[in-house]
């Protein structure tokens, strides 16, 4: 395992922090940051290899998270600057916002696509945030999500179901097997971290464990259930249920505490590998689950 919190750190500090004018900001981009450097991560870039990506490496990741997180207090500031009597238009106000990150994301990385997920996650998160604290309302995981869900209430209906462009890998896997991914996830205030992930983590960190561990074992139950359009975009339903049967055996057999847990793992990044998997929407929700677990459960 090569993740280490000296090396976030490290990196926190040359993409410096401070230069973020607002908390949350800051706890994004440490969530991006630990989330690349978590090793190993089943068919994902990690610090021990490129999982199935030929397009893209760690180095990649860094430049990338370097020039979208120029955006996060831009997505806190739209939030923080919402009047509560125009929280119906909330989605249709960050939407710009969110595709010139998109961009910067594109030009850091000739044109490749590392955040897409994230982009999305985080700037909705941060927006949400930003209007509860505007509001001076209690940050709690609860108040949050339920927000983020209120705030994105009929997005799969509205970009998916009843008019949907089939434009995006998302958009046609909706019209192909009626998943509704990212958007999905959002609209339901992130139920699968609440209901999950998050549950895991803390009760890793309770029963003493450290945090790459509490997030490895996070990760594999991530794996376990996550309905990821990104393992279906590229392996199809076959290639989905590969990776949620593995995980949920290895869960079975304890994940990460087990003996072997470690060597587990690497075995299963081979076997993504092989057959050019990657659970990009898992990488995107460990991500958040670090970044939820930073405030009141
Ligand atoms: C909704 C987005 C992600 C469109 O992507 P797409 O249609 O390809 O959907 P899809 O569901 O396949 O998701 C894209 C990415 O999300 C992640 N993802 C996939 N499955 C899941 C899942 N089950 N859970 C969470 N994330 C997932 C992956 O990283 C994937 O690459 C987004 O790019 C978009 O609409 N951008 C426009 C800007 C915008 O509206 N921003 C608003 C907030 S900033
Ligand atoms: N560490 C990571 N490794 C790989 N993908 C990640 C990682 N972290 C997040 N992701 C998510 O995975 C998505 C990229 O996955 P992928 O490369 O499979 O998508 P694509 O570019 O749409 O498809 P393809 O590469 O098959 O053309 C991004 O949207 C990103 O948010």
């Amino acid at each position: 395992m090569n993740y280490s919190t000296k090396q976030v750190a490290l990196l926190a500090n040359e993409l410096n922090l401070s230069n973020f004018q607002h908390y949350p900001s800051q706890l994004a981009l440490q969530a991006l940051l630990k989330e690349v450097c978590l090793s190993p991560k089943p068919g994902l870039v990690d610090m021990m290899n490129n999982g199935s990506h030929r397009d893209m490496n760690f180095n990649t990741f860094i430049a990338s998270i370097k020039a979208i997180s120029q955006w996060f207090d831009d997505f806190y500031l739209y939030g923080y600057r919402l009047k509560p009597q125009h929280q119906s238009n909330f989605l249709t106000g960050i939407r710009p916002i969110g595709l010139a990150c998109e961009q910067a994301m594109y030009q850091a990385t000739n044109g490749v696509n590392t955040h897409k997920g994230g982009i999305f996650a985080f700037g909705l998160l941060l927006g949400v945030i930003g209007y509860l604290q505007q509001q001076q309302k209690h940050l709690n995981v609860e108040v949050i999500c339920n927000t983020l869900a209120t705030f994105c209430h009929g997005i799969v209906d509205n970009e998916l179901a009843r008019s949907n462009s089939a434009q995006t890998m998302g958009e046609q896997l909706f019209i192909r097997h009626r998943l509704s991914g990212a958007r999905g996830e959002a609209e339901s205030g992130y139920a699968t971290v609440r209901q999950i992930s998050l549950p895991i983590y803390h009760q890793m960190q309770l029963a003493g464990f450290d945090e790459e561990t509490s997030l490895l074992q996070a990760m594999l139950h991530l794996l376990a259930f996550n309905q990821d359009t990104n393992l279906v975009s590229r392996g199809g339903l076959e290639g989905l249920h590969f990776v949620q049967n593995t995980a949920q055996k290895l869960v079975k057999l304890g994940g990460i505490t087990h003996q072997n847990g470690d060597n587990h793992l690497i075995e299963f990044d081979q076997q993504l590998i092989a057959r050019n998997l990657s659970p990009g929407g898992s990488a995107d929700l460990i991500a958040i689950t670090w970044f939820l677990a930073q405030y009141q459960y």
